[in-house]
């Protein structure tokens, strides 16, 4: 896969910079993500990761480049309209309704579409056994475990029945079981729901276990991309990386 846009289905940021004041946090950064492909988002802390995530479904402002989502310029549009076309996230903080149960949680993004509550069921309840989270569903989000809020956060955006699923450090602190059991959930999500996923990540083990693709950013500029083997022994990524502990296990 070269990176550019080879049909109209993808999610793409085309030379897109974006400015803090003076700091230049993405200078003309480029990205396809392909539907049923799992893209990771890797680099250095202050990189730029989530600004291009910001960037994308339009937290943060451009100030030059575009973002096409299936063809159509959306460059412009706020990040409700930009949800609506099926570009959904996860943020580093997990952001949860806290005095809803984990149920209405997940059927809060049916709503939010515009669904009537008993659809909002019938789509959240397959999500909920997929998720592992049956045992849970009555239970209020405040009372759960970081794993399983990341899980509902997921399944959340999923009942929102994205085409795009952008994942800011969804296995931060999570324990190696947990981080083992969201792996084996977003594997296989692409194919099965015909979505592509971005997933940042400083898991380097679990980045390459599940990404098809990656792309390195530093310094706000792309400095690899292709396949996993491809940019973990790309020259600019080993340095980027040296001597950081993520560095010793992308080269290992
Ligand atoms: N709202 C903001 N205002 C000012 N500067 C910002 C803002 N958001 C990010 N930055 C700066 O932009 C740069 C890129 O930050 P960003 O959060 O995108 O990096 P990152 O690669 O996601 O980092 P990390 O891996 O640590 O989460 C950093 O220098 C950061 O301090």
């Amino acid at each position: 896969m070269t990176g550019k846009p080879d049909s109209a289905l993808c999610l793409s940021a085309e030379a897109v910079s974006v400015r803090f004041g003076s700091l230049k946090a993405l200078d003309t950064v480029d990205l396809v993500l392909n539907r049923g492909e799992i893209l990771g988002l890797i680099g250095p802390n202050g990189s730029g990761k989530t600004t291009l995530i910001n960037a994308i479904t339009g937290q943060v402002p451009l100030a030059s480049g575009r973002v096409l989502c299936d063809g159509e310029d959306i460059s412009a549009l706020p990040p409700r309209e930009r949800a609506l076309r099926g570009i959904l996230r996860s943020f580093q903080t997990v952001r949860l309704f806290r005095d809803l149960t984990v149920s209405e949680n997940i059927e809060v993004a049916v709503v939010a579409k515009g669904g009537s509550r008993r659809e909002a069921q019938k789509i959240a309840q397959p999500l909920i056994e997929e998720f592992g989270l049956g045992e849970k569903c009555d239970e209020l989000a405040a009372a759960l475990n970081y794993g399983d809020e990341r899980r509902v956060e997921i399944a959340r955006a999923l009942a929102a029945e994205p085409k795009y699923l952008l994942l800011d450090e969804p296995a931060a602190g999570m324990n190696e079981e947990e981080s083992e059991g969201l792996l084996s959930i977003l594997k296989t999500l692409p194919e099965r729901r015909g979505l592509g996923i971005i997933i940042i990540d400083h898991d380097m083990p679990l980045i390459m276990r599940l990404c098809s693709r990656l792309q390195a950013i530093a310094s706000g500029k792309t400095i690899a991309t292709g396949s996993v083997n491809e940019v973990r022994h790309a020259p600019a990524v080993i340095e980027a990386y040296l001597g950081s502990d993520a560095g010793e296990l992308l080269h290992a």
